[in-house]
């Protein structure tokens, strides 16, 4: 994939760094991978729309390919609105079926979603939104169609940063130093890692991946949203994703604090 498939690469911008400022912010389009699938790309997706959205920026979040839905019918999208309210939403394509796009689409005959497809809807909402979160499903490497065309494309196509989220406990610095490395390999930026779901009483390891994730994702942690927060309302939501999320975020989260407050670092 080249970036003349997608006709153009959107060029992040960056604010003037000053003393307490978001460094980052301005970034106008975002990709949000995983480490793997239910690791909680999508409640952190939520997070960082609710905290953009109450500082007054429009947001957008484009789900590219929905594969699976909740027990209830609901997809990711549906889960971002009710957690991040005011946000503009587009699923790009749904599958029934909780597997793979590319698998999904294979049974079932519906049509794959492309890189240049995707990044061209983010363009679009770029144009009128000032934040754009795109979130792929499962893995950095799973893939959309059978040509293997997967979320990296989109993100080396548009020439945007990437969010890793990781899982807090035992097997997550593995996923995660290959989600980094498949990113450094391919020329893609990683601004760092957020933990989706931090236990309620994280055991020995989640403890020490505290330490050891930033390592293993080859950049800070930006934040840790406790378990159950994607069960909360709005209102409550975004006081979580405030204290959960990097100031690069808009939030209060501060790795060196939190690690402290589990008796590591
Ligand atoms: N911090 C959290 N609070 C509450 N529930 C969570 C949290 N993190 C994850 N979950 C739950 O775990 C499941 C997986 O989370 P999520 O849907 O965010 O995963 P995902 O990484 O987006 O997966 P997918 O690849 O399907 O998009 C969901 O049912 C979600 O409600
Ligand atoms: C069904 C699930 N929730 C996602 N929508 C799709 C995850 C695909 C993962 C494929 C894999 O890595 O083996
Ligand atoms: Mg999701």
């Amino acid at each position: 994939m080249d970036s003349g498939e997608s006709g153009q690469r959107v060029q992040p911008r960056r604010v003037e760094a000053s003393a307490t400022a978001v460094v980052w912010f301005d970034v106008t389009v975002i990709v949000i991978t995983g480490t793997g699938t239910g690791v909680g790309k999508t409640i952190v997706t939520s997070a960082i729309a609710a905290l953009a959205g109450a500082s007054g920026r429009k947001v957008a979040v484009v789900k590219a390919a929905q594969a699976g839905l909740e027990p209830d019918g609901t997809g990711d999208l549906d889960t971002v609105r009710r957690l991040a309210g005011d946000v503009t939403t587009r699923e790009m394509v749904r599958y029934l079926e909780p597997l793979a796009p590319a698998t999904a689409a294979r049974r079932s005959g519906i049509p794959t979603v492309t890189p240049a497809q995707i990044a061209g809807t983010a363009v679009d909402l770029s144009e009128t939104h000032d934040l754009v979160l795109i979130e792929g499903a499962g893995g950095l490497l799973v893939r959309f169609d059978d040509t293997g065309a997967t979320l990296a494309d989109v993100a080396w196509a548009l020439g945007v940063p990437v969010v890793i989220v990781a899982q807090a406990g035992l097997g997550t610095l593995n996923a995660t130093a290959l989600t980094a490395e498949v990113l450094l390999r391919r020329g893609i930026e990683s601004v760092g890692v957020i933990v989706g779901s931090w236990p309620a009483d994280p055991d020995l390891a989640a403890r020490c991946n505290l330490e050891d994730l930033p390592v293993a994702a080859g950049g800070p942690l930006l934040g840790a949203l406790p378990e159950g927060a994607g069960g909360l309302d709005g209102a409550e939501f975004l006081e979580i994703a405030r204290a959960g999320l990097s100031p690069w975020f808009g939030g209060d989260f501060d790795p060196e604090q939190f690690a402290k407050a589990y008796n590591i670092g």
